[in-house]
């Protein structure tokens, strides 16, 4: 089977949401396809109504295929800080026009306010390694794991375009997605994240410099985030950017002129080059004088996080197969 799913983007690109059908009858509910984690939980008729704000509801009672497995709970804590939990069923899961009919599904029963306060949010579907699932006694497999033996290829693409929609694609590559050839490179999944290394990066028209990036692909990240050296020499080439720390986080004006970032995939000199305009990430003032930057730091978190202002820059494959991830412009 293959399967084609267009995501739409919310402001500023801040995540990107895929309409998901889940029951029967279909309740469709537009989700955040995660490839930084591995929980399918949605907003649903348990939701602790306080914390429920206009989000589309998945209602078990409602669903002829809907089967609590019970007894079993989740608990999920983000990189941002935002959380949720609650209780687990199965039922048939519709993505871009592939099916999977046992699928866990996650209900919420908490959110906190990071997932309350987005209306058009109404839960994510995580498309990382199992082994980072919460579900408790049993940890359960994403809906990626379970569709894969049936898929065409062992693969989903993503093709994130900046305020525009993109497309995720399950089981297929679609060549007019992208100019010239894919490098594909490993994939250590031992954190459960889709993670790999950079030999090396570049700012503006620079040499290469030989600092590796060590990092995740996260589609349900919204920055670029990276090590404080590239980092500061990054905002070191933008006349006016600074380290805003009521922000905590750097920012530059929004009418300046901002170096590309390019960043080496595999050891035969391929490469991706986040446009600098890119990196003017989104106006934190009325005026629109001020922008936030779209590459921070990612201290403390122990590797670099390649979020959707690095990903809308390019074609990527996700291959659960060989377990690599490839890399194309367009
Ligand atoms: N993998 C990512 C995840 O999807 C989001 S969870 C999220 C929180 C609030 C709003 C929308 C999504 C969080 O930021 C980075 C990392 O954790």
């Amino acid at each position: 089977s293959t399967g084609s799913a267009q995501t739409n983007p919310e402001k500023n690109d801040v995540e990107y949401l895929t309409p998901v059908s889940i029951g029967t009858p279909g309740q469709v509910l537009n989700l955040d396809l995660d490839t930084g984690s591995s929980d399918l939980w949605v907003f649903s008729s348990l939701t602790t109504s306080s914390q429920v704000n206009g989000q589309t509801l998945y209602d078990p009672t409602k669903s002829t295929t809907a089967n609590q497995l019970q007894g079993y709970t989740w608990q999920i804590s983000y990189g941002d800080g935002s959380s949720s939990s609650g209780d687990v069923y199965t039922d048939t899961v519709t993505v871009g026009g592939v099916t999977f009919s046992a699928q866990a599904v996650q209900v919420a029963k908490t959110v906190s306010s990071e997932f309350t306060s987005d209306p058009a949010n109404h839960g994510l579907l995580g498309m990382g390694f199992g082994s980072i699932n919460t579900v408790e006694p049993v940890a359960q497999k994403t809906f990626f794991d379970n569709i894969m033996p049936d898929l065409d290829l062992p693969l989903f693409t993503a093709d994130l375009k900046r305020s525009a929609p993109g497309r995720y694609n399950f089981g297929y590559i679609d060549p007019s997605a992208y100019k010239g050839e894919i490098t594909y490179v490993p994939v250590d999944n031992d954190s459960g994240f889709w993670a790999w290394t950079s030999p090396a990066y570049a700012i503006g028209s620079r040499n290469f410099g030989n600092t590796t990036l060590k990092g995740i692909a996260d589609t349900g990240a919204s920055l670029f985030l990276l090590p404080s050296a590239a980092v500061s020499e990054y905002y070191g080439a933008v006349f006016g950017a600074k380290y805003d720390r009521s922000q905590g986080a750097f920012t530059v004006p929004c009418d300046a002129s901002a170096p590309d970032f390019t960043f080496v995939v595999g050891d035969h000199g391929a490469t991706i080059t986040v446009p600098g305009n890119y990196i003017k990430y989104a106006p934190i003032d009325d005026a629109g004088k001020t922008c936030f930057g779209g590459i921070q730091l990612d201290t403390g978190i122990g590797f670099s996080i390649f979020g959707d202002v690095a990903l809308k820059s390019a074609f990527v494959v996700f291959n659960g197969g060989n377990r690599t991830i490839g890399w194309a412009t367009k």
